[in-house]
Parts: C-alpha cells; sequence; structure tokens
C-alpha cells in the first residue's frame, strides 16, 4: 500500500466512542480483514522521549530539533497529538520553554507537520505540587501560591496568560489542592481556559472534593503520587467514586465530607407551598435543618422576569443525612442542601442566583454580621466563596473527574488498574507519563538525567539507587493492549481510553482529532489483537504492517 493510495474498504471496523465495533463500509485505507480502525491516540502527558527530555533548556535550537524528533517517533507509535509536560522547574525555564512551546503548538506549524505528532499545547506538572508527595520532581523546585494566580504568572511567565487564537491549543496544569492558594486560583484558571488536574497531593478528602467543584475536571495518574485509598478518608482516589453524570446530562450532587455519621440529628423537611422567590433558610441549633419555602408540590418555582421557571422535585432525606433533589431543567444549576453537625454560616440552598434574580442572601443565615455584609453586595457569591464558608459539610457541584493512569503493570498492580477502570470508564485515561529514557534503542543500566542518575531496568526506570518510580517508558499502544488485558475487556474499549476519552477531556478541537469523518483530522490507526499495525497522519500512510 503505499500513501497515495486510498481504497475503499469493506472490512474494517471502526472503533466508536463507546468502545463498540461498528462495521465500516467506506473508509480510506486497504482491504484487510479482521482489522480495527481507530483514531489516533492522544497523550496528555509527554515529559520527553527518544533521548530527549522537554523540561531541560539548553538553547533554542537544541530544544527545537530534540521537540522535532519527539514529535517524528511519537507519531510512528500512534500518537498524533500530545500535550509537551514540563515537570517542576525553575522560574528561567519556564520562562524559556513555555513561548517556545506555543510556537511549536501554533497552527501553522501543525498544519505543516508531516509524518509527526501535533503539539497541542502544554501540560505543566508542577511546580505547585506537595514536598512530600513530590516522586521524581526536584523538591528544590517545588513552591506555594500565597498571592494566589499572581505567583503562577511569575512562575511561568506572562506569556503563558495570553490567550491565542488557536482552537487546537490546551493549557493545562498539574497542581495538589492542599498547597498553599492553589484551590483559591482553581476557578480563575478554569476561567481563562485552563484544564485543571489534580496530583502530586496529600490531599484530604474535602480538598479533594473542593480542587473538583472549583473546576479541576481531572487527576493526574491516579494512585501515583498520592496517598493511598483509605476507605473512611478516601482522599483523591475516592474522587472516582463520586455519582456518575445522570442520563439526563444533570450531575448529581453529592454529599461533601461525611463526617456525621451517628451524631447527626435527624434531618427534617418542613413543606410549604412557595409563594414567591425563595427566601432565606434559616438553621437553628434547634432545628438544624430546614427546607423552607423550597420543597412543595411543585418543588421550587419562581419566575423572574417571565425568563425561568425552577422546577425542583422530589427532595429527600438520606439516611446519612444528605437531603437530595434536583431540578430536571438542565438550565437551572438549582440545588443542593446538606444537613448533619450545624455548620457556622451554613449555605442552605444553593440557586443559580443570577438566573433566578434572586439576592445574594437567599438561603443564607443572615443574622451573623458575616453574612449580612455579602448580603449586601450585588451579586450572589462565587461558588468558591460558598464552598469556603461551610466546613466541608455542604454540598456542591462536584463532577466525577478524568483520570489519566499509568498502566505499565509497574506503576499501579493490574488489579488497581482494573479497579479503577471499571468504577469510571467513561473517565480513563491511558498515559505513559513518558520519560527522555521511552527509547527502545536504550540499554538497561544507569543514565544521568539533569543532576541525579536514573535507572532502567526490567521494563521500568528508577532515581538510581532508590526505589522511586521516575516515570515511565511504556509506549502508549502497549498501556492499551495491557488495559485490555488487566481489565478484561475488548481491545476496542481499551482503544478509547487512549482516544476518544483523552480528546473529550481536552475538548476544544482537539474532539475533532478523534473523529472519522467529514471535517476531522485524516489521522487513524490500524490494530489487531497483537496491537498496533499502522498509523496515518493527514490521510497519509506513516507505516502499515499489511
Ligand atoms: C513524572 C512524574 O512525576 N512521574 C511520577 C513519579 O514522580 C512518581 O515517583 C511515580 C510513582 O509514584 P508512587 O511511588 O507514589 O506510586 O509515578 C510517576 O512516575
Amino acid at each position: 500500500m503505499t500513501s497515495e493510495r486510498y481504497i475503499q474498504l469493506t472490512s474494517i471496523r471502526l472503533i466508536v466512542p463507546s468502545g463498540e465495533l461498528s462495521p465500516l463500509t467506506s473508509l480510506y485505507i486497504d482491504t484487510t480483514t479482521g482489522l480495527i480502525c481507530s483514531p489516533p491516540s492522544i497523550s496528555s502527558v509527554i515529559n520527553g522521549a527518544f533521548g530527549i527530555d522537554l523540561s531541560e533548556f539548553t538553547d533554542e535550537k537544541t530544544y527545537v530539533d530534540g521537540f522535532k524528533k519527539i514529535c517524528e517517533g511519537l507519531c510512528k507509535i500512534g500518537v498524533t497529538g500530545f500535550l509537551p509536560t514540563i515537570i517542576s522547574q525553575t522560574k528561567e525555564n519556564y520562562h524559556s520553554i513555555i513561548p517556545l512551546l506555543r510556537t511549536l503548538s501554533s497552527s501553522t506549524l501543525i498544519n505543516s507537520l508531516d509524518r509527526q505528532s501535533r503539539s497541542l499545547g502544554y501540560h505543566l506538572e508542577g511546580p505547585f505540587i506537595h514536598p512530600k508527595k513530590s516522586g521524581c520532581h526536584p523538591t528544590s523546585n517545588l513552591i506555594t501560591a500565597p498571592e494566589g494566580l499572581q505567583s503562577l504568572v511569575e512562575t511561568y511567565g506572562e506569556d503563558s496568560f495570553v490567550r491565542g487564537n488557536e482552537d487546537a491549543f490546551v493549557e493545562m496544569i498539574t497542581v495538589a489542592p492542599d498547597v498553599e492558594g492553589i484551590l483559591e486560583v482553581i476557578p480563575q484558571l478554569v476561567e481563562r481556559g485552563w484544564k485543571v488536574s489534580l496530583g502530586h497531593t496529600n490531599a484530604s478528602t474535602e480538598q479533594a472534593l473542593r480542587g473538583v467543584a472549583n473546576g479541576a475536571t481531572l487527576l493526574t495518574h491516579l494512585f501515583n503520587a498520592m496517598p493511598p485509598m483509605h476507605h473512611r478518608e478516601p482522599g483523591l482516589i475516592g474522587l472516582l467514586g463520586l455519582p456518575p453524570t445522570s442520563s439526563s446530562g444533570q450531575t448529581v450532587r453529592p454529599c461533601m465530607a461525611q463526617r456525621v455519621y451517628a451524631v447527626a440529628p435527624t434531618p427534617k423537611i418542613r413543606s410549604k407551598a412557595p409563594t414567591r422567590v425563595p427566601s432565606p433558610v434559616l438553621e437553628t441549633e434547634q432545628n438544624p435543618l430546614q427546607v423552607d419555602t423550597c420543597c412543595s408540590d411543585n418543588g421550587i418555582k419562581t419566575s423572574v422576569g417571565g425568563k425561568m421557571e425552577c422546577k425542583a422535585k422530589d427532595l429527600s432525606v438520606n439516611t446519612d443525612g444528605c437531603v437530595n433533589g434536583g431540578c430536571q431543567d438542565e438550565t437551572c444549576d438549582y440545588v443542593y442542601i446538606h444537613s448533619g453537625k450545624k455548620p457556622k454560616n451554613h449555605l442552605k440552598l444553593s440557586l443559580k442566583l443570577d438566573d433566578l434574580g434572586v439576592q445574594a442572601n437567599a438561603g443564607r443565615d443572615t443574622s451573623s454580621p458575616e453574612n449580612s455584609e455579602s448580603a449586601r453586595s450585588d451579586g450572589p457569591p462565587p461558588l468558591v466563596q460558598v464552598l469556603e464558608r461551610g466546613d466541608g459539610q455542604d454540598g456542591s457541584i462536584v463532577k466525577r473527574p478524568y483520570f489519566s493512569i499509568i498502566a505499565d503493570g509497574i506503576h499501579v498492580h493490574p488489579q488497581a488498574v482494573s479497579m479503577a477502570y471499571n468504577a469510571h470508564p467513561d473517565g480513563c485515561i491511558l498515559v505513559s507519563d513518558a520519560m527522555h529514557m521511552l527509547d527502545p534503542s536504550l540499554p538497561d543500566g544507569i543514565h544521568p538525567w539533569r543532576e541525579q542518575y536514573i535507572e532502567k531496568r526490567n521494563g521500568g526506570i528508577t532515581l538510581a539507587g532508590t526505589d522511586t518510580l521516575a516515570g515511565s517508558i511504556l509506549p502508549l499502544p502497549q498501556a492499551v493492549l495491557n488495559l485490555s488485558k488487566f481489565s478484561g475487556i475488548p481491545l476496542s474499549k481499551a482503544v478509547v481510553c487512549a482516544t476518544h476519552t483523552p480528546a473529550k477531556a481536552l475538548g476544544g478541537e482537539v474532539e475533532n482529532m478523534v473523529g472519522l469523518s467529514v471535517g476531522c483530522w485524516a489521522d487513524l490507526c490500524i490494530w489487531n489483537g497483537e496491537g498496533l499495525k499502522g498509523v496515518w497522519k493527514g490521510g497519509k500512510e506513516v507505516w502499515y504492517e499489511g
């Protein structure tokens, strides 16, 4: 087969986002019985590969040459889009590398690339991570964010906060929610279009939930560089146990940190027909939970300026003291309530106040001076502020995040990989966490890395003389095969975790990389049961073992 030859095929099956195989009647590849055709792989973490460390900077030419080498090598293993990842660096290095990565990811350049993987932006893993969970990151580079966003701007440089016009440009950051200033910064990053991933952290369950409530949508290499899961303090890993999004697309509100248990007073719901816009719900010592005026036959009902009507129905109280209920109107981001031990200034009822036109004090105990002050403000309190008011027992909009996982059989036990996949199959993103030593030609032994040494042995790499794993040398196609084996799922389902799922997590134009229809990027891979058998990039054959 030559790259110029496009033949209609009839026997290749296409992997659709659900992981099912759908027969195709026409596609631009040769006819080969039994082969699977998938979109290309997308890698959200490439720290380096083929001898190149993307976090190292000596001069521009060396960096760009090394970068191109990585792009060529990744394309051969079916990764046609990736996020170059910088591991906790010095300020000076960020200031040199980030502007270069912006250029290297610009649309002009990616369009001209032939048989090379495209850079989709960058992933800044650190330095706002927890020193106790630094893994192989140099602890001397780790810092906190006492000045909030300003600390990040100073560290990464102004350049990283200028948004370009590129559609397929992704800025991702891995941060620890237990590092000073980070929880507060997350919403600001999200507002600016960043993808926030939580990782390298000792975060408690509550901090983890707050991280997600504040806008983080991913977890970085689940299980690695975070505490193991305790059943009463499930931490970051426990986020996989959050309720799934319902079929209507509505996110189920989970209960936040459950510390009330047996001491929780039995909550009561008092129903009253609403007469007007919901009034503040007061919480008192005597009556720890009182849902007032929002619970009636019709639920919350308000119509402000004739704009919308919110019908919250089916409020119910769980045995654990959570009050659940939901508005079926997707445009109404309605309600959470959680009760139990009485927190001070606890927000009882959260409505999307601007939609409803309700004043900022709605649902809040305005008897405290602290609340009275914000009640005078013009708009509703932002979610972050709301969360800060509670003591972790309040509920919130917390969506189950995507998670990346290193399925090399070394970083995570195969059973743990399988558990995580089965807990949240739609959120599973395979990553190789590739380091510069991802280079099949490199022999086992000790090799220099920055001021340290790394040892390559038995398919893994560690900081020499220690047991600290230092990223992996796992090619992504092998991770796909491993996941299929570890979890006992068909290869087609595992492929989705390296293609559709990361693309969905990165969003925007990247999602167009993983379709095979008009308007999509013409990249694809061919697999058989043993692994990758061919790669096409931009409609051209990179290689094919036909
Ligand atoms: C680039 C990066 O940060 N990679 C981390 C590494 O830092 C950590 O040491 C290792 C094991 O973590 P664990 O010992 O906590 O499982 O996982 C990943 O390889």
